[in-house]
């Protein structure tokens, strides 16, 4: 027998990882997953955007307009800080990011603190942002990486069904 062809890349397989924790996501509109890779190709961390740890999912707010403090900015923790300050306990040091969605300004902070040293992203709808302009202004005079993926698959389907296994 020869091998699988049609087996995923590790691109596809981080970025998956990614998109699938992003499910987890309570957000109604956006939902955002990260995953942190090191140099050995092991997945050290990932997150997903939501409420920090002890906030009521359902005692605050989801909406995007209106008073600042009814919003859910103020409080939702980004996918990319999640997968950083969840990571298995180890320096990311040269470790690379995989995100849906480019970061933030915020979590660019983080991003290079932390000394990962490669974004990799899916979707950089909001480019024409000032948070997105600050952010690419940041990572690369930081001198990371900033790699944009175009799967040669456009989904990965996954069935839950025992019969499927
Ligand atoms: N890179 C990102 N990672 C994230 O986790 N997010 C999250 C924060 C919010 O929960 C949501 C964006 O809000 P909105 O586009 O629906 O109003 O996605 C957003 C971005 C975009 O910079
Ligand atoms: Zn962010």
């Amino acid at each position: 027998m020869t091998k699988r062809a049609d087996y995923i890349s590790w691109d596809e397989y981080f970025m998956g990882v990614a998109l699938l924790s992003g499910k987890r996501s309570k957000d109604p509109s956006t939902q955002v997953g990260a995953c942190i890779v090191n140099q050995q190709n092991k997945i050290v961390g990932v997150g997903y955007n939501g409420l920090p740890i002890g906030i009521s999912d359902d005692e605050f707010p989801w909406d995007k307009e209106g008073d600042f403090l009814n919003t859910k900015y103020p409080y939702v923790c980004h996918a990319e800080l999640n997968a950083i300050l969840n990571n298995i306990g180890i320096n990311l040091e040269g470790c690379k990011i995989y995100t849906a969605l480019f970061p933030c300004n915020e979590c660019s902070k983080a991003i290079i603190q932390s000394g990962i040293k490669e974004v990799v992203y899916l979707s950089d709808k909001h480019a024409h942002k000032e948070s997105a302009i600050a952010s690419k202004k940041m990572l690369q005079t930081a001198g990371i990486a900033l790699r944009k993926i175009t799967p040669r698959i456009s989904e990965v389907v996954l069935s839950l069904d025992e019969k499927d296994v």
